[in-house]
């Protein structure tokens, strides 16, 4: 096709995914055009250090280093923000929508902070603002959410949304490596983060489930809503224990809603191995949707990396070109429209596993045993082993479902015993509903 008008992007960013951005729209440009009637150029990117080696080749003129020569370029339509952290992208992008320019964005950080701002400022220029890359990845769970679930109620969201701790998780549990050998190759493949703690502290994964939960349930969640627990606590003989008793620990957000009352967590989960989430390995992630009618459905895919990551940023391109053409855009927001209320410690129950250092001496079992029924709490499963100390014993519990609160009760008294050496662990249990 020739003569087909020209959609220009400003590119803020040419990183791992930036970089990903520019050889799609480079290599798939004829299918882009087959599908929108556009050609697309990129106009201008900005970068920090424009003498940097870069990946890919790049026409030197596009590169600069001052962001208003991108936002303030008049002949630009759409800006791809692919350069991450809060500030000064909100400014930048507050701008560029206050201008008229359509927006797509990989960031997290900041859709989980500041999206219902950006997407105000959206709507009141007519502008679009998309951000499917900014969770799972690859995975289009953001469109799944929006318009394939648009007519059920979603009541629970679960999965694994963090690539660079189910790599790390993975090849810690399948070969046996330490966790800083595998963070450092994660950063190479450039699955991590800028700053890994994100990662490996689970916040990335938090701002990941404030965003989903924000549009499964369509209440104002936000990131301190989500309870977070990271993966550097995970010991090997928390991986090696959980395995004899047939789990894999994942990095597992959790979100459920019932009667409009909601919990958001992300924390290292003993997953059972029967469950298709125990199987996910290396940097892919999976999601569980459950909605009142669709009963429950799964998406998978690579959750980090540069092509895939790019594949959603592109796909949202697309979107926005298509309703350029259409004179759509800035129509499909819909803001959270349901009050938020948090679950109560009470409410919030899981099976756990908890591993304790005891004295191994006779009745100890006995005495624990007594306490988790004064806390009405039932035990599942049990599991002792030697210590590498003398005369401790590794007690491994697992519960049936108890509540938070309970939990916490039994573990503040647990503490308090002589009996007990060391609370080494505690972790949810997921055995899934098709385990
Ligand atoms: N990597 C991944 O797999 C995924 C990343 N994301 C998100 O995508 C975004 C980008 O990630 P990624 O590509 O990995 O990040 P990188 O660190 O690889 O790239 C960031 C790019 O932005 C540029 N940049 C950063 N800050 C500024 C600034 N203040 N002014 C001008 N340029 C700036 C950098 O310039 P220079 O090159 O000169 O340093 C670099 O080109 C982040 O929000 C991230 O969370 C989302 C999903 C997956
Ligand atoms: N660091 C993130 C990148 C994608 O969002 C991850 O590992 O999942």
């Amino acid at each position: 096709m020739s003569g087909e008008k020209e959609i220009k992007v400003g590119l803020l960013g040419l990183g791992t995914v930036g970089t990903g951005v520019a050889k799609l729209i480079e290599g798939h440009q004829e299918d882009l055009i087959k599908q929108t009637g556009n050609r697309i150029t990129i106009q201008k990117i900005l970068v920090q250090d424009k003498d940097k080696k870069r990946e890919i080749s790049i026409d030197k003129q596009l590169v600069t280093d001052d962001p208003w020569e991108v936002l303030k370029d008049s002949e630009i339509d759409v800006i791809i923000e692919v350069m991450g952290n809060i500030h000064p992208t909100y400014e930048y992008l507050m701008f560029a929508l206050e201008k008229g320019k359509h927006v797509v964005t990989a960031n997290k950080d900041l859709m989980a902070l500041h999206g219902a701002e950006l997407l105000a400022m959206a709507s009141e220029h007519h502008c679009d603002l998309y951000y499917e890359a900014s969770v799972a990845g690859g995975i289009p769970i953001i469109r799944a959410l929006v318009e394939g679930f648009a007519s059920d109620r979603i009541t629970k969201v679960v999965g694994i949304v963090n690539g660079t701790t189910n790599y790390i998780l993975s090849k810690m549990s399948e070969e046996g490596l330490p966790f800083d050998e595998v963070l450092v190759k994660a950063q190479e493949l450039g699955y991590a983060e800028a700053d890994p703690t994100s990662d490996v502290e689970g916040y990335d994964a938090a701002r990941k489930m404030a965003i989903l939960s924000n549009l499964a349930f369509h209440m104002d969640v936000n990131v301190h809503d989500v309870e977070v627990k990271g993966i550097t606590k995970v010991t090997e003989e928390d991986i090696r224990f959980g395995k004899q008793l047939g789990y894999e620990i994942k990095l597992l957000g959790i979100a459920k809603q019932n009667d409009n009352l909601l919990e958001v967590s992300i924390q290292p989960t003993m997953v059972n191995k029967h469950h298709p989430l125990a199987k996910v390995s290396g940097v892919y992630n999976a999601i569980y949707v459950y909605g009142e009618a669709v009963g429950e459905t799964m998406f998978y895919g690579p959750g980090a990396g540069q092509l895939p990551t790019a594949t959603a940023v592109v796909s949202d391109l697309v979107t926005v070109i298509k309703q350029m053409n259409l004179g759509v855009n800035g129509r499909g927001v819909v803001a959270p429209y349901r009050p938020k209320q948090l679950k109560s410690d009470d409410l919030i129950t899981s099976r756990y596993f908890i591993r304790l250092r005891v004295l191994d001496q006779i009745g100890v079992l006995a005495k624990i045993t007594q306490h988790m029924a004064e806390h009405m709490i039932s035990l599942q499963e049990i599991l002792q082993l030697p210590d590498t100390e003398e005369q401790k014993a590794q007690l491994i519990l697992i519960t049936h479902e108890t509540s938070k609160a309970q939990l916490n009760k039994f573990l503040a008294l647990m503490e308090k015993l002589e009996i007990i050496d060391q609370i080494s662990s505690v972790y949810p249990v997921e055995e899934g509903e098709i385990a």
